[in-house]
């Protein structure tokens, strides 16, 4: 996050100066914005940074303990540099917040600078690779020069200037790492459905007659429900994520030329699928373990790693919850725009069909169910705005309506955001596969289908709300759920080899390539330092006594 805030927070004199170091590795840093108070709310951060024309340097402090800085990666030992995101003041008055640029180590010592107080957050559920740190400051100067002042500048003088045409515009780097997280999300999700698609082809267990041999695990109709959905997920978040990153693109090149009229709408989406994506992911890559009994809970299935890694981003880079939030912030506006007759952007644009106050009639072919999905976030948004309208006519102020309805605005989002990704799903499928052979074709279309009955019969309950769906189409969706993945379990092993995953990306002694799961887990479990004695000490330590009744 250190370079790219360089690149999206300087301007072109500072990026001169800074990036070829940090590009060369002859600085290292990292992007400290999170408190151990505030990690969500960044208006409420509290360190700060006033500026003194006198010396033309900024004072950094951290006023309280919650102000100290905490979380940072890299923060606690590795990094001497970092952008620290702290409240301007200057000539008496509070800006918000602003990054700087900040020396925390001396660059030959690697002594933390007098002023700076630095270290080790401590042992967390994963990332335990990364030194993740706090830093508090006492006093401590920077130059005036190290504000990153692509967005807002303080001059000489300490006079205030306000630059870019967003307010949120040094929020980039965040909307640019959530974009990258969709892509993350999908490769980690491969990783797991590989490890575990392979090991129930290897994995046998019971026989369902007392003469036959028993069953490759991968046969059953339970093992297939839970981990074909991994292989049509990592796909559909693949997908997404390449849409996104080209919209994100789109957006960028706009802006560099003074237009920020989309930027509204790729923060809104870049927020639900960043959080959808990483929720999925990590629930998913949980179900992949489970798929794969206990030897899913070793360490060296390789699962629980990525289960802790990939849990942490639904969290960082902007909780679950509060990033839905700001989708339905979009969302309740795009209602509105409905409401007054006016044009909608593109991912909203099916709201302006869909409050026609009748139930949508249901159709079961893949486009049929992508319009029931778009239906339910367009119901579940109206139903939001009229508890938010009755709790306003009830006298409650706006924010306070609001509050009371983000349990459904959440839900709102969340649906949208499935419309979405199942509308892209379909479309980039039938872009990519124009020139593909008929069994590729065939087989990515399996999947879609995968995605997109697994979801409409998880939401059952809101299809019966919205659309005119029935107790017999549910029954029928239901067969055919189950038909498709008999389709798809000749070539599961084929379809997850295709992520072309090499043992070494997996680290698992399930997933590899070939097969050899038993040796593995042995070859692994060797490795533990209690076999490296035929007795360990702690036998005669206290095993024995006890056992003698000595202790
Ligand atoms: C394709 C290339 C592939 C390469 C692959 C390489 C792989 C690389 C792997 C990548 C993995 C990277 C891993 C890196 C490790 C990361 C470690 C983690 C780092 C962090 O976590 S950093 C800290 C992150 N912190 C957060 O995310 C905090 C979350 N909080 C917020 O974002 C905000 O506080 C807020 C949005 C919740 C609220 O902000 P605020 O109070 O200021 O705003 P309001 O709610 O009042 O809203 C006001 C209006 O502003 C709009 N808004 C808000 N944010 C944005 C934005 N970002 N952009 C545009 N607009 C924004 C709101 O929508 C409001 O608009 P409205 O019109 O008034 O409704
Ligand atoms: C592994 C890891 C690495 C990280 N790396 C960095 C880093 O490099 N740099 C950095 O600056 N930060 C980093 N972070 C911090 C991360 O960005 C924050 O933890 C994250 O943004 C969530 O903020 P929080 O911890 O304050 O959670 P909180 O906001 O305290 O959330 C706690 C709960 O309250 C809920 N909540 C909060 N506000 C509201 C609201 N308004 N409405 C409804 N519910 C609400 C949340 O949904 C959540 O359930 C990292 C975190 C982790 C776990």
């Amino acid at each position: 996050m250190f370079v790219p805030t360089l690149m999206g927070q300087c301007t072109p004199e500072q990026q001169a100066y800074w990036l070829p170091r940090a590009l060369d590795m002859q600085i290292i840093g990292t992007y400290a914005q999170t408190e151990l108070g505030h990690g969500t709310f960044i208006r409420g951060l509290e360190t700060t940074a006033t500026y003194d024309p006198e010396t033309e340097t900024f004072v950094m402090n951290s006023p309280t303990l919650t102000s100290y800085k905490w979380w940072a990666g890299g923060l606690a030992k590795t990094v001497n540099y970092c952008i620290v995101v702290a409240q301007l003041y200057t000539k008496g008055v509070c800006h918000g917040t602003h990054p700087f640029i900040v020396q925390i180590r001396d660059e030959e010592t690697h002594m933390p600078r007098p002023g700076v107080k630095v270290g080790d957050i401590g042992p967390k559920l994963g990332f335990n690779t990364a030194d993740n740190g706090y830093l508090g400051f006492d006093n401590y100067r920077i130059p005036r020069d190290n504000m990153m002042m692509k967005n807002a500048q303080v001059l000489k003088d300490g006079t205030y200037v306000k630059v870019a045409r967003h307010g949120k515009a040094t929020y980039g780097t965040m909307v640019f790492v959530r974009v990258l997280l969709v892509n993350e999300a999908a490769f980690n999700l491969a990783k797991a459905c590989t490890i575990a698609v392979r090991y129930s082809a290897i994995r046998r267990q019971c026989s369902p007659d007392s003469e036959g041999s028993e069953l490759q695990v991968l046969d059953y109709s339970t093992q297939q429900h839970k981990l074909f959905i991994c292989i049509a997920t990592a796909h559909a978040l693949q997908l997404n994520s390449t849409w996104l990153w080209k919209t994100f693109s789109d957006t960028l090149a706009a802006i560099k030329q003074g237009n920020v009229d989309t930027l509204p709408e790729l923060h809104a989406l870049s927020s639900c699928l960043k959080a959808l994506s990483t929720a999925d992911a990590a629930s998913l890559i949980e179900q992949c373990r489970h798929a794969c009994g206990g030897h899913g809970y070793m360490m060296s299935s390789g699962l629980p790693y990525l289960y802790a890694f990939v849990t942490a981003t639904r969290t960082y880079e902007g909780d679950y919850t509060i990033l839905l939030l700001q989708t339905a912030r979009f969302l309740v506006k795009a209602y509105e725009q409905v409401e007054a007759g006016k044009p909608l952007t593109p991912t909203v644009s099916y709201l302006s069909q869909a409050f026609t106050g009748k139930k949508l009639p249901w159709d079961s072919s893949p486009d049929g169910i992508i319009r029931a999905f778009q239906a339910l976030a367009a119901g579940k948004l109206s139903s939001t705005v009229k508890s938010l309208r009755k709790r306003l006519e009830s006298g409650l102020s706006y924010e306070q309506a609001w509050e009371l309805s983000t349990i459904q605005l959440n839900g709102a989002a969340e649906a949208h955001c499935r419309a979405v990704m199942s509308q892209n799903y379909k479309s980039e499928i039938e872009r990519l596969t124009v020139n593909s052979s008929p069994n590729v074709k065939l087989v990515l279309q399996q999947l879609y289908k995968v995605y997109l009955y697994y979801w409409a019969l998880e939401r059952t309950g809101d299809l019966l709300l919205y659309t005119s769906i029935s107790e017999s189409d549910i029954f029928e969706l239901q067969l055919r759920y189950e038909g498709l993945l008999k389709e798809i379990r000749p070539n599961a092993v084929g379809i997850v080899d295709a992520f072309d995953l090499r043992d070494e990306v997996l680290h698992s002694a399930l997933g590899s390539y070939d097969g050899n799961v038993y040796e593995r887990l042995m070859a692994e479990a060797q490795k533990s330092p209690l076999n490296a004695e035929p007795v360990n000490q702690t036998f005669h330590t206290y095993l024995k006594p006890m056992m003698k009744g000595k202790l």
